[in-house]
């Protein structure tokens, strides 16, 4: 596409050494033409949700400017989460590196593995805390990010400086 869009990434990980693999993603991201990363939320430590007999995970959200369409833009997460190492085995398991595209601009995209926004993020702490470190205004169905974060129960999850 010609006019670059916002999208806004979650990413987290509990295998290895977490905040490598989150900060090598992100490089990773950041070296792709086509992309270029330019907000970065806080580490939260957080709870796992889903599958709770895991360690916990480390959890960011960033904002990219990218010129990529939807599919190519998730084609290059799921590129570079191989090169990270991730195999991709229990669904809600754990993981070395697990990047999801939860805006692409204002677009609703409702695809085979592809779904935008992420159907989970107003149920989510782990994406609505780092979230709203950088799309506080974003609106999710009624509520903007930034009042889903104060409402949601934040007990499974800490800011890290
Ligand atoms: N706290 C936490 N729990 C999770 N459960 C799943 S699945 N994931 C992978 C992202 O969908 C996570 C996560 O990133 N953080």
């Amino acid at each position: 596409r010609a006019t670059p869009v916002e999208a806004i990434l979650g990413l987290g990980s509990n295998i290895g050494d977490l905040r490598v693999q989150i900060d090598c993603a992100v490089a990773a991201l950041h070296a792709t033409p086509g992309v270029r990363v330019t907000r970065h939320s806080a580490y939260y430590r957080t709870a796992p949700w889903g599958q709770t007999d895991q360690p916990s995970f480390l959890n960011i959200c960033i904002a990219v400017e990218t010129t990529l369409e939807p599919r190519t833009l998730l084609e290059t997460a799921l590129r570079v989460e191989r090169e990270a190492g991730r195999v991709r085995r229990e669904r809600w398991g754990p993981r070395i590196i697990d990047i999801d595209i939860l805006f692409y601009g204002d677009e609703v995209i409702d695809e085979p593995h592809l779904h935008v926004p992420h159907p989970y993020i107003g149920e989510r702490a782990f994406v609505l805390a780092p979230l709203a470190d950088i799309a506080p205004d974003r609106m999710i169905g009624s509520r903007s990010v930034r009042e889903a974060a104060a409402a949601i129960d934040t007990s499974g999850i800490e800011r890290l400086d």
